[in-house]
């Protein structure tokens, strides 16, 4: 059911600060700062040869992140991402074999204009994982 590995994303303390380390010192090529208002975060997205890294930071007084980098003030992997052909087959599937979606468990969209949804951390080997219908 899940095919390429999108992105892996990193909850960061200062975005401005991490995405000029990718640029600088990685030698990444890294994208403008996005913020996504239905999301509670703003994203730098750092394009690789096989994959993106999605650099995170908390916006808006519910961001959903707020949490994790209270318990991880230098930061942290925070979530990966892995492509679905169909969203709906995939997540009704995961349901019916007990896993937990985030959310009201219907897709939003994601930053790059694609349905997402989220899978709860303690149904998958403490990692939360996201799902981008592609
Ligand atoms: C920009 C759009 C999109 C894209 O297109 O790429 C994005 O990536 S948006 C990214 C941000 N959005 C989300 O993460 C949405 C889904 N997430 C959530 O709903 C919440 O973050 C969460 C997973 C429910 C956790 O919320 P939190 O407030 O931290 O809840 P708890 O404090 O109750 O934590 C419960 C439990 O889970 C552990 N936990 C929390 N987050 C993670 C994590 N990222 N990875 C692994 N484990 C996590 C947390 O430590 C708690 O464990 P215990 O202490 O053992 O109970
Ligand atoms: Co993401």
């Amino acid at each position: 059911m899940i095919g390429r590995l999108n992105h892996v994303a990193i909850a960061v303390p200062d975005l401005e600060a991490a995405a000029t380390q990718y640029r600088d010192i990685l030698g990444a090529k890294v994208g403008d700062p996005q913020d996504e208002p239905d999301h509670g975060v703003t994203v730098v997205f750092i394009e690789l040869p096989n994959t993106k890294i999605e650099l995170l930071y908390p916006l808006g007084e519910e961001s959903p992140i707020a949490a994790f980098l209270e318990r991880n003030p230098a930061g942290g992997i925070h979530h990966i991402c892995y492509e679905v052909d169909d969203i709906i087959a995939a997540r009704d599937r995961l349901k019916a074999q007990g896993a937990r979606v985030l959310g009201n468990g219907e897709p939003k969209i994601g930053a790059h204009g694609k349905p997402v949804l989220f899978l709860h951390p303690k149904d998958f080997n403490g990692c939360l994982i996201e799902l981008e219908q592609v």
